[in-house]
């Protein structure tokens, strides 16, 4: 038997760091959201104990730094399965985006595993094993819309906003989101209103979303790759509704309800920039798989 399980990237509608802790991370409060790009994970049984990354993808690594084999590993190691597994990966998001795709790729892998191997996990445990990879693991184990706290794996389930278009633009530039964290002077942060724009979701307000976006780390990365403040602008000027960097970065997105004006902002920057992408916001938990 194999097992096919979707990893779709998310988007960080409203992102607040609250101060760095002493373990080094940022105490952060986030909204994020789940949207319909989404990688492919591929589980196939092995008769040996060897868990083996396969992806065409030449930024995917194909070892143990490889989030998903990280993912199989910790299931190995906590409930002794002696089975290996062959986890190809068919990349469709792009890689270090601020899209949290190797984090969906492994989250996608914890639940794929869960029924190759009939662990019988609650969505909740692999949450918690998912943090052990990574901070933004356990919302991806999710899916859905969440406030995210704690270093981003403490999760709390809201509404889904209302339907729009989301269009990424992502420069050909990837980003360390750990050398962005460390750039970011906690001491000089204008606060985004988080729990405004979990009121504005709730309420299903789109004009009050589409003000309340905002995002700490988006001055550290634009200060460093001022290309990412021109991608900005130029959504802007072709007609976004609301326009953010997604985490880290460096990818930006716009978010736009109207069919023509999707049309008319995607195909003009497609005029200058290689990667971009119309997709619609998931927001619903139940939607992954
Ligand atoms: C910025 C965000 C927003 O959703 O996403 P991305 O841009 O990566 O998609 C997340 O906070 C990223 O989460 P994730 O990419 O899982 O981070 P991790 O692997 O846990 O940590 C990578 C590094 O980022 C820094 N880090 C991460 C999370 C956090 N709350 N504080 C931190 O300071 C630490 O230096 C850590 O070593
Ligand atoms: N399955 C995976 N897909 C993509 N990148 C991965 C994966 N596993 C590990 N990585 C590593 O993680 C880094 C961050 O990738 P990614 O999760 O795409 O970005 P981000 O954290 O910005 O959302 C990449 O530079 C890559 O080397």
């Amino acid at each position: 038997m194999k097992v096919l399980v979707k990893a779709p990237a998310k988007i960080n509608l409203s992102l607040d760091v609250l101060h760095k802790r002493p373990d080094g991370y940022h105490e952060v409060k986030m909204v994020m959201t789940t949207i319909d790009l989404a990688d492919r994970i591929e589980l196939i049984p092995r008769t040996d104990d060897v868990i083996q990354i396969i992806s065409q993808n030449r930024f995917v690594p194909d070892d143990h730094r490889n989030l998903a084999y990280q993912a199989a590993k910790v299931l190995k190691d906590t409930f002794g399965i002696k089975q290996g597994v062959a986890i190809s990966i068919t990349k469709n998001i792009p890689v270090a985006a601020g899209l949290a795709g190797g984090s969906s790729d492994a989250a996608a892998t914890l639940r794929g595993l869960n029924k190759l191997w009939r662990l019988g996990l609650t969505l909740d445990e692999l949450a918690e094993l998912g943090a052990q990879i990574g901070s933004d693991v356990p919302f991806c184990v999710y899916g859905g819309t969440a406030v995210a706290t704690g270093r981003g794996e403490k999760i709390m389930p809201i509404s889904s906003p209302p339907p729009c278009w989301v269009i990424l633009a992502k420069p050909s530039i990837g980003v360390s989101t750990a050398e962005v964290y460390r750039n970011l002077k906690v001491g000089e942060i204008q606060h985004p209103d988080v729990d405004g724009m979990v009121e504005a979701i709730e309420r299903q307000d789109y004009a009050a979303i589409c003000q309340l976006v905002g995002n700490v780390l988006e001055e550290v990365t634009l200060k460093m790759h001022p290309e990412v403040a021109h991608i900005k602008e130029q959504m802007k000027r072709f007609g976004a509704d609301a326009v953010l960097m997604s985490g880290s970065g460096p990818t930006v997105f716009g978010l736009v309800q109207h069919d023509s004006r999707l049309q008319r902002i995607y195909n003009g920057l497609r005029g200058f920039c290689d990667q971009v992408f119309a997709v619609r916001i998931l927001g619903e938990q139940n939607s992954l798989d």
